[in-house]
């Protein structure tokens, strides 16, 4: 199984960027992980920004790959939980998993209905550059679970 981090727009804060290169670097060590990044889209209306966004966004999904969007509506996860998401990923024999974080305008209703699943991380609304660390280090903490290392304490 390949992971692929779908997002929207460069990391701008360097915190966030400290945050992402550590947690990502962290996965490696258990499954090959890929960023890639749609441009954003500026200075339009929400809705066709977000349309623009989304679009990008499906150009770069690998064929076949099964995708994941992270939104506030979507299931509420433990970290046991998505763990065992990810075992019964790899076990499937799923080539490439793509988590999709959406732009500051979210996700068409086009895109969000190509996910299989929606993953939500709080029901409140964070930025989508701080989404990123956040996802990460619970996909990170997903592997030491599935690895029995003690990372996670119940
Ligand atoms: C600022 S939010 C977009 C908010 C937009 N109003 C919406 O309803 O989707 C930008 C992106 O960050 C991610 N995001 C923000 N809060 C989230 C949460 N609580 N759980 C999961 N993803 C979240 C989603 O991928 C979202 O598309």
């Amino acid at each position: 199984m390949r992971l692929k981090l779908l997002w929207v727009g460069k990391t701008q804060e360097a915190w966030v960027k400290t945050g992402i290169e550590e947690y990502a670097g962290r996965i490696k060590r258990y499954c090959p992980l890929e960023i890639l990044e749609a441009r954003e889209e500026k200075g339009a209306q929400a809705a066709v920004m977000r349309e623009r966004e989304c679009e990008r966004l499906v150009k770069l999904l690998p064929k076949g790959a099964k995708l994941v969007v992270l939104d506030e509506r979507g299931d509420q996860l433990t970290s046991p939980e998505l763990a065992n998401f990810l075992t019964k990923q790899r076990d499937q024999g799923t080539q490439d998993l793509v988590f999709a974080i959406g732009g500051a305008y979210g996700f068409t209703d086009g895109f969000r209905s190509q996910a299989f699943k929606a993953i939500s991380l709080s029901k409140m609304t964070l930025t989508h550059q701080m989404v990123r660390v956040f996802l990460l280090e619970q996909i990170y903490r997903g592997f030491t679970i599935m690895n029995g290392e003690p990372y996670h304490h119940e």
